[in-house]
């Protein structure tokens, strides 16, 4: 249908004027104040939107919920979840950019950075496998985030290629956040915000989600918490996936991918190269307290010469050969 006709601008302010009029200003953006354009993609409760705000002429990508379906679904949890999460998120360049939310009698709509260049698994895909240095740049861009994410209390707990989006300057957006953990936040004397060590605090324990079968972690499948040595498990994942061409663990059904993983029951194709597989190796541990760390990852020999921090952000992608 024609999205012009739905919402409006719901968000109001009562303001007064010089005669002390009750002034009523829309503060907030509404669907009558982008012009929407193609279908990006459709998920289980969403349609993904290609839209420009109207006043700025900025891209941007709008993720309309179905509410009637959430809630049939019983999913608001999640959605309370990735708006949380994606305001915790908010300064760094891996990760997709919630800029507005506003609603209407019939939808929900978070407006986020548009990634032009679609998910890393379809250009995985299309290339078959990445070289080393695609790899160590995808990687690179991925465990900078990840590191930032963890540093604001975040656990991703499903990563994984298809939520690895790419930008104009097809840089990595992490996005689907509506599975995250968030931990609990630490209120400081001072203000400044931050968040409880990872715990395998019971109500970790008492989290139903698992993630996608390929990349969940040992410790979810055998002990039903995820903790942020999770997020390195999926990452080794992908790292291996990127070289490989596919994930260490695969098999016809979720059932038997679940068995593979509990026997760490993977190989190396041949040619892997071999700074990445010690990489992987270290990482695809089953006890996650053994699990190379994410400032150990980051110093392991296969990412020597990377610049983290700003710089890895600024520099042109490599050349996807
Ligand atoms: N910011 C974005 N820019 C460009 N495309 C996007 C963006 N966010 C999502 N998409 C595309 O839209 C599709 C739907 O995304 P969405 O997050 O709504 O659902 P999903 O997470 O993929 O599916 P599910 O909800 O079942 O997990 C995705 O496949 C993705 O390719
Ligand atoms: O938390 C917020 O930012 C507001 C608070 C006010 C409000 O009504 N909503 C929508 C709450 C909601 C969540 C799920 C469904 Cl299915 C319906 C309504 C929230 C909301 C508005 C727009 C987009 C997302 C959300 Cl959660």
């Amino acid at each position: 249908d024609d999205w012009q006709e739905r919402g409006a601008a719901v968000g109001v302010k009562r303001e007064y004027d010089a005669e002390g009029r009750p002034v009523l200003k829309a503060v907030k953006k509404g669907v009558k104040d982008f012009t929407f354009g193609q279908t990006l993609g459709e998920g289980s409760y969403s349609t993904v939107l290609a839209a420009t705000d109207r006043q700025s002429g900025k891209k941007y990508a709008i993720k309309v919920l179905d509410k009637r379906h959430i809630i049939k679904e019983k999913k608001v949890k999640y959605v309370n979840i990735e708006k949380d999460t994606l305001n915790r998120l908010t300064d760094h360049p891996g990760v997709v950019r919630l800029y507005y939310t506003f609603q209407d009698e019939r939808s929900l709509y978070f407006v986020l950075d548009l990634c032009p260049g679609g998910e890393l698994l379809g250009v995985l895909k299309r290339m078959s496998t990445f070289d080393e240095e695609c790899t160590r740049f995808y990687g690179a861009q991925i465990l900078d985030t990840v590191e930032y994410m963890h540093s604001r209390g975040v656990i991703h707990r499903d990563l994984k290629p298809e939520n690895l989006l790419l930008d104009e300057n097809m840089h990595i957006k992490v996005t689907d956040f509506g599975t995250a953990k968030l931990l609990p936040e630490k209120k400081n004397i001072d203000g400044r915000r931050d968040f409880e060590p990872d715990s395998n605090s019971e109500e970790t324990r008492a989290n139903s989600f698992v993630g996608t079968a390929e990349y969940v972690s040992p410790e979810l499948l055998m002990d039903k918490n995820a903790c942020k040595a999770s997020d390195l498990w999926a990452f080794g994942c992908i790292i291996y996936q990127l070289l490989a061409g596919r994930p260490p663990f695969k098999a016809t059904n979720d059932y038997q991918t679940f068995q593979k993983i509990i026997n760490l029951d993977y190989e190396f194709p041949r040619g892997f190269p071999e700074l990445a597989r010690d990489l992987v190796e270290r990482l695809l541990v089953l006890d996650p307290q053994r699990r190379l760390s994410l400032e150990h990852a980051k110093n392991h020999p296969f990412f020597a010469g990377v610049q983290w921090g700003r710089g890895l952000w600024q520099q042109k992608a490599p050349r996807l050969k």
